[in-house]
């Protein structure tokens, strides 16, 4: 699938990964009324949607078993459906959780970064960028509702929420490990962490690609509250209701101001951070330890 088309908002240029989905040349309104979300539930085969327009939200679950690892299709629904919750005047705030038994989400899919070509590389980090951007400058409240592992690029994907609720399990740890697969989380990711947990914690956590169990996690500030599994949903709730208590306008300029300068850092070097990414990525060394940090994931089973 190729993902290449642009559309430029303010100085970003985003890409438009549904750019080939029928409908997508009407204008904005026309698809917006089209593609009004309602009460119905929607989404795609990766991303389950449940509106609830009464209430201004939709909680999203991600279904890409079995533990929810980011593919370039798993990435680009993910896109669409928080395009589309954007475009809806009626929603206000967005619960993000897991349709997968035990893990939030198992990060970056380690199969799009071995042995693929450098086009498919700079493919797949543009559509990591793009969700990255999405959700971290996402003009609705984002709760996530961590309930399972919540490794790598999963915790990536938590930290760009405005709230973590985490489950009080030992086995859902969350953390940027990227370092123990031998690889290093780019500015990016490194900002999001640094913003979310200061500049000291970061450094060791990053090093050391810790992990956090949940009341460790708790203690450094990776998750704002750890609740029994049963209650992460409910809590979740009841966290956005005091957030949708604030006007969205002074709320929505508020987390702008927090949050631009670091997006924007990202979006001026966009090119050479997949150029970055593809050369790295292609490296016989980093690739050796790729398949065996797979290799490592696969025995664990047996
Ligand atoms: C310049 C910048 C350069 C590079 C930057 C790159 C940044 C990278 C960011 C990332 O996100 S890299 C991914 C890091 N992720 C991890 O380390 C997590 C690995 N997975 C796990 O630890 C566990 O799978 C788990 C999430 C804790 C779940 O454990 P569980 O026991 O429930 O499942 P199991 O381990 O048996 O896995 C099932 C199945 O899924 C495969 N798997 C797991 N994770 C991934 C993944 N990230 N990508 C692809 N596939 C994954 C695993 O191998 C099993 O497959 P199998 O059934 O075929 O054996």
């Amino acid at each position: 699938m190729a993902l290449v088309a642009g559309m430029r908002v303010g100085s970003r240029v985003l890409f438009r990964p549904w750019a080939w989905l029928p409908g997508a040349a009407l204008g904005r309104k026309e698809s917006a009324a089209r593609g009004r979300v309602g009460a119905r539930g929607f989404g795609s085969q990766r991303v389950l949607v449940e509106p609830d327009p009464a209430a201004g939200i939709a909680v999203m679950k991600l279904k890409s078993p079995p533990v929810n690892s980011l593919s370039l299709e798993l990435l680009t629904e993910f896109v669409i459906s928080l395009e589309k919750l954007e475009n809806d005047k009626t929603f206000r705030g967005i619960i993000l959780t897991s349709d997968c038994p035990g893990v939030f989400s198992a990060g970056l899919d380690l199969m799009e970064m071995c042995g693929k070509n450098p086009a498919h590389y700079a493919e797949y980090w543009k559509a990591v960028q793009e969700l990255w951007l999405r959700l971290y400058l996402s003009n609705l409240v984002l709760i996530a509702a961590i309930n399972g592992a919540c490794p790598a690029g999963g915790c990536l994907i938590s930290l760009t929420c405005d709230y973590r609720v985490l489950a009080d399990n030992p086995k859902y740890v969350i953390g940027l490990n990227e370092t123990l697969l031998g690889i290093v989380a780019p500015f990016w990711f490194k900002d999001t962490l640094v913003n979310t947990i200061g500049h000291r914690t970061s450094e060791r956590a990053l090093q050391l690609g810790i992990l956090f169990p949940p009341a460790e996690a708790l203690q450094v500030g990776m998750v704002d509250k750890v609740v029994p599994e049963d209650q992460v949903q409910s809590t979740a709730l009841s966290v956005m209701a005091q957030w949708l208590s604030i006007p969205d306008h002074a709320r929505q300029l508020t987390k702008n101001m927090m949050r631009k300068a670091t997006a924007d850092r990202l979006v001026k070097q966009r090119d050479s951070d997949i150029q970055n990414f593809v050369g790295f990525i292609s490296r016989d060394s980093i690739q050796k330890s790729l398949q065996v940090y797979l290799g490592k994931l696969r025995q664990k089973k047996g």
